[in-house]
């Protein structure tokens, strides 16, 4: 297990990582997130004796990795850095073998114990073929593998990888989390840093946000990759949904809303109104929408991509202060969208706005809409930058340029 307790770190005069507590027992795989320069990888470099912390302690097993020799530090802890330039030329079976190196007296030969150890590494991270290759022939996500090999071999109780699926294919990727994930259920303590946000929440059962050389959040991934967590720390929208296949927390990073946007009120629910805020939002229209039922396609995706939108409770009548609310959302459009069952108050504002449209391919659209392209559509809402534009706005009090 590894514990930091209150660790703070400075490289040359510079504060990077203040008051990181963190504790990461036996059998869980922790995966260390945030923005470049966050401290991710220093985190790292001090949970392995390379970095010694300015305040706090550090402890892995029990031992503080600081005072302890660089030789006991190796069969505690194995890492995986981020570059894996071996620096000469050496064969992969023995670049692999490095990885027995604590474990052997200064004058001792390679044992059975070594041998197996060394042919398990090669076989799980599905390097064995280059065994007699020298690593310098390899190409880097190859590399990448071997070195991950080295760590295995090493056989210690934490594993910790900087990066580790950085260079590597897709296949690669998902079989390194996996076996990573196998190494933490059976016993292991394993932390990665790592960018890739979706696979983090797929593998990891921990994930430690970190912003600026803090822990911002530190938890289970659906409660630390929240909307606002990810924009606080990366200081960039995110639409955060669902993966359908793996019921894990998947992180879609927008783009900056750009000055004198158009905006799009969408009104309708289902799939249709889901896939036309999608098309929208891929066209850099700024969508707010509603009145949709909570829990329908259309309130799932608008909470995760649309500017504002409107929900109210199924099957029931919609309350005045809804339909108010989404009358407001519809005056500060430059147009109105149909998609969907659109009837009751949604149809009044559909059929009160002076720009009702449909887009091309929607299902059933209604006889008081027009129909077009989203290209049209864009047309029609003409230059968003002009003092000329397709539809006086009420006051949107938003910081739109005009
Ligand atoms: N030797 C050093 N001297 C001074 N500052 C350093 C040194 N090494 C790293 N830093 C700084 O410490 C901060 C944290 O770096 P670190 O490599 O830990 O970040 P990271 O989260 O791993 O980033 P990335 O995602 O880019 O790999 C950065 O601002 C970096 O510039």
């Amino acid at each position: 297990m590894i514990e930091l307790d209150s660790v703070g770190v400075e490289l040359g005069e510079t504060p990077v990582l203040e008051d990181v507590s963190l504790d990461v027992p036996e059998g869980a795989f922790l995966a260390l997130v945030g923005p470049n320069g966050a401290g991710k990888t220093t985190l790292l470099r001090t949970c392995n004796g390379i970095v010694s912390p300015t305040a706090g302690r550090v402890r892995v097993d029990g031992h503080d990795v600081t005072s302890s020799s660089p030789r006991d530090v190796g069969r505690l802890v194995a890492t995986v850095p981020q570059t894996t330039r071996v620096a000469f030329e050496f064969d992969v079976a023995d670049v692999v073998a490095m990885g027995r190196t604590p474990h052997r007296g200064r004058f001792e030969t390679t044992d059975a114990d070594d041998r197996t150890a060394v042919e398990s590494a090669l076989e799980r991270t599905d390097t064995a073929r280059f065994a007699d290759r020298s690593i310098d022939e390899l190409s880097g996500g190859e590399r990448q593998r071997v070195v991950l090999a080295r760590a295995l071999a090493q056989e210690t109780p934490v594993l910790l990888l900087d990066e580790p699926t950085a260079s590597l294919d897709i296949n690669h990727q998902v079989r390194t989390l996996a076996l990573a994930r196998e190494l933490a259920t059976a016993g292991r303590t394993v932390v990665a840093a790592i960018h890739d946000l979706d696979l983090a929440a797929r593998f990891c059962d921990r994930v430690a946000l970190l912003s600026d050389g803090s822990v911002l959040a530190d938890g289970p991934p659906e409660a630390v990759l929240t909307a606002e967590r990810l924009e606080s720390a990366f200081g960039v929208r995110t639409a955060v949904g669902t993966n359908p296949v793996t019921g894990t927390p998947a992180v879609t990073p927008l783009a900056d809303e750009p000055p004198g946007r158009h905006r799009v009120h969408v009104l309708g629910r289902g799939t249709d109104a889901a896939r036309t805020i999608g098309r929208l939002i891929e066209r850099g229209v700024a969508v707010t929408v509603g009145v949709v039922p909570e829990g329908d396609a259309a309130s799932v995706t608008a909470r995760a991509v649309a500017r504002e939108v409107v929900v109210a409770p199924p099957f029931e009548p919609v309350a005045d202060d809804r339909v108010a609310a989404a009358a407001t959302l519809v005056d500060r459009a430059d147009a109105v969208v149909v998609a969907g069952p659109v009837g009751g108050p949604n149809e009044r504002l559909a059929r009160e706005s002076t720009q009702t449209f449909a887009l091309h391919g929607a299902s059933d659209p209604p006889e008081y809409a027009n129909i077009v392209t989203d290209a049209e559509l864009l047309e029609a809402l003409g230059d968003p930058f002009s003092a000329e534009r397709t539809r006086p706005r009420a006051d949107d009090g938003g910081a739109r340029s005009e």
